[in-house]
């Protein structure tokens, strides 16, 4: 059933079964990959928070957890600069960090996420994202984890906003065209 958010239209598109699933199959390829070491699992506020906590209760190996918050969208675009509004207060030198997003698009937000964590010494970096639009794309960062590849069409639902709205939805809507 579509639903009014704000002044716009949206349409069902991804279920929570299906989010569930690919958020399993992440947390279990990076628990093949790192459970040798305790990564730091970042997650970016605000839209995140329900990946990162549903992710968190897949991975079964030890870990830890913090938070970031960038913003760079307003409305339906992005504003091509990326503000970091709460920072990491932890000594992150030598640490396995993973990012994990809810969705990269331009990229303008991974590549703001790199230089900064580069800065800080960490021996390894990666990213892992739910949604990953590959024709909005325009960096070379490689992505390491890859949820679900879109089009490149707004979202909203399961922590993804429009203007504040839409964040507590369990599944994932598109702009209706
Ligand atoms: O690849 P990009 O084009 O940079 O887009 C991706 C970013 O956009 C969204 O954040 P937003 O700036 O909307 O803030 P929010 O998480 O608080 O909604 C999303 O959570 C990503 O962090
Ligand atoms: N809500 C929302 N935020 C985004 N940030 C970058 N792309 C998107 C998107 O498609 N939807």
């Amino acid at each position: 059933m579509e639903i009014k958010l704000h002044d716009k239209y949206f349409v069902p598109f991804i279920s929570a079964q299906e989010l569930d699933f690919a958020i399993q199959n992440m947390a279990k390829q990076i628990e093949d990959d790192f459970a040798e070491e305790i990564p730091v699992f970042v997650g970016v506020l605000n839209g995140a928070f329900m990946v990162v906590s549903d992710f968190m209760k897949h991975y079964t190996a030890p870990c830890e957890v913090s938070f970031i918050k960038m913003a760079s969208y307003e409305g339906t675009s992005s504003t091509n600069e990326v503000k970091q509004l709460i920072g990491i207060n932890q000594d992150l030198t030598g640490r396995t960090v993973i990012i994990i997003e809810d969705i990269v698009d331009t990229g303008n937000t991974v590549e703001e996420l790199k230089e900064l964590f580069k800065k800080q010494g960490v021996k390894h970096f990666k990213i892992a994202t739910l949604f990953f639009k590959p024709e909005a794309y325009k960096k070379d960062i490689k992505l390491d984890y890859i949820g679900i590849r879109i089009p490149n069409k707004f979202i909203v639902g399961f922590g993804l906003d429009y203007d504040g709205l839409g964040r507590n939805l369990p599944e994932v809507y598109q702009l209706k065209d």
